[in-house]
């Protein structure tokens, strides 16, 4: 495979090898990344790369890793949007719930939709992610409550990741996301089913990496929670939990003993929560743009961060919560909703996400940073500078958007 150049006035690496006290993007001024159509094989100062390889210049541009979108729902069809209008009338999300809203009504919408239907929603709603930067996303099922909704969303993924003009994408298995009317009356079946058959088929055809689980008050409990985690462990499969969205109920802790890869949402955590979290090395995925269509106070990042808990950054994408397709709107909330920096913002929405989705340590071509022998995603911004990227734009600044070293999107 033949390399080609890019140059850059900067080049924001977020490789650790890098990274310093005054450096924190581990940043090189001026700088040269040479790629193949899988991976970076050399990244430095101009001045020291070799001049036998075609270098193509962008000038006074920033290039960053291609952006990784750690949390979202993004397999849905239809549209909430009359829901968002009751939630500006003073509705919460359970009076909402309790009128045949939220995930209930994407689940009709799922049950309604063909497979195909799923598949070119969801290839459509990539496609304009990559063109905000985003080079990998993680997918959630969970809109499907019943085995056959479940198993048509994840086929519908699947067939979507095969797809190599598209961001890389990650399936997880949402085991328990809200109770369907079918299950009203037998929720411990619904639950043991879900942490039994349905995951031992989607685990053995390959339909999903990670199990998640929504812990909290009026959604499922640490116990039913832990069913699902356990089998997903024996299963070989990762485990992502949604945790304290409305209320404290113990699912960090409940994280931390399982050892889960992620807790998302965190609004709501005891210190002792996130103590057990940090000794279990377990990264809080940070949805701003949820908590800011809910009108809810920020998680304790000072407290996430003084513990030393890596916080990723993700967008949440979906239609009730967080109406977005937008992983850069989320990072703007970060920094200007969460007082997150935006160093912390670009590491969480890059190489900290891809950690939190086992893309990044000791994996053969890891994602999430550029670095030698990292697969060649990368994105060149229409900025100057990394800090514009956290600016609440509203509208898409990339110039170009690889992955793999193809370009799967631009602005
Ligand atoms: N909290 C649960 N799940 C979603 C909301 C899904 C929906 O309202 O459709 C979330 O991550 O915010």
């Amino acid at each position: 495979m033949s390399l080609v150049g890019v140059a850059a006035k900067r080049i924001v690496t977020c490789d650790p090898a890098r990274i310093t006290k005054d450096n924190p993007l581990g940043t090189i001024e001026d700088g040269v990344i040479l790629y193949d159509q899988h991976s970076f094989s050399w990244v430095g100062p101009r001045a020291s790369a070799g001049a036998n390889v075609p270098i193509i210049d962008h000038g006074d541009r920033v290039i960053t890793p291609g952006l990784v979108d750690a949390h979202t729902h993004a397999a849905w069809v239809g549209s909430r949007h009359d829901e968002y209008v009751m939630r500006m009338a003073g509705a919460s999300y359970l009076d909402i719930a309790a009128a045949g809203g939220g995930i209930v009504a994407s689940h009709n919408a799922v049950m309604n939709a063909s497979e195909e239907e799923i598949e070119q929603t969801l290839a459509a709603r990539l496609k304009r992610m990559a063109s905000l930067g985003v080079t990998t996303c993680e997918v959630k099922s969970g809109y499907g409550l019943e085995p056959e909704g479940e198993r048509k969303q994840l086929r519908a993924i699947a067939r979507v990741r095969e797809e190599r003009d598209l961001p890389h994408v990650v399936p997880t298995f949402l085991a328990l996301h809200a109770l369907p009317k079918s299950a009203k009356a037998s929720r411990d079946h619904y639950v043991l089913r879900a942490a039994t058959t349905l995951l031992q088929e989607f685990a053995s055809a390959k339909l999903c990496e990670f199990v998640d689980a929504y812990v909290d008050k009026n959604a499922f409990t640490v116990d039913e929670a832990r069913l699902v985690c356990e089998s997903a462990k024996k299963l070989g499969l990762g485990v992502r939990l949604h945790v304290g969205q409305f209320a404290d109920v113990g699912g960090a802790e409940l994280a931390a003993e399982v050892g889960a890869r992620s807790v998302d949402h965190l609004e709501n955590v005891s210190d002792k929560g996130i103590a057990a979290l940090a000794k279990a090395g377990v990264s809080a995925v940070l949805l701003p743009t949820a908590s800011f269509t809910l009108g809810q106070e920020p998680p304790p990042v000072e407290r996430l961060r003084a513990a030393g808990i890596p916080m990723v950054v993700a967008s949440d994408a979906n239609p009730g919560t967080a109406p977005t397709e937008s992983l850069p709107l989320a990072m703007a909330l970060a920094v200007r909703l969460y007082g997150l920096t935006p160093a912390e913002t670009i590491l969480g929405a890059t190489r900290l996400a891809a950690a939190s989705l086992g893309l990044w340590g000791s994996v053969p071509h890891p994602r999430g940073a550029i670095a030698p022998g990292a697969r060649a995603d990368f994105v060149v911004w229409d900025l100057p500078h990394e800090n514009a990227i956290v600016q609440p734009w509203g509208s898409p600044k990339t110039l170009l958007v690889l992955r793999d070293g193809v370009c799967i999107g631009r602005s």
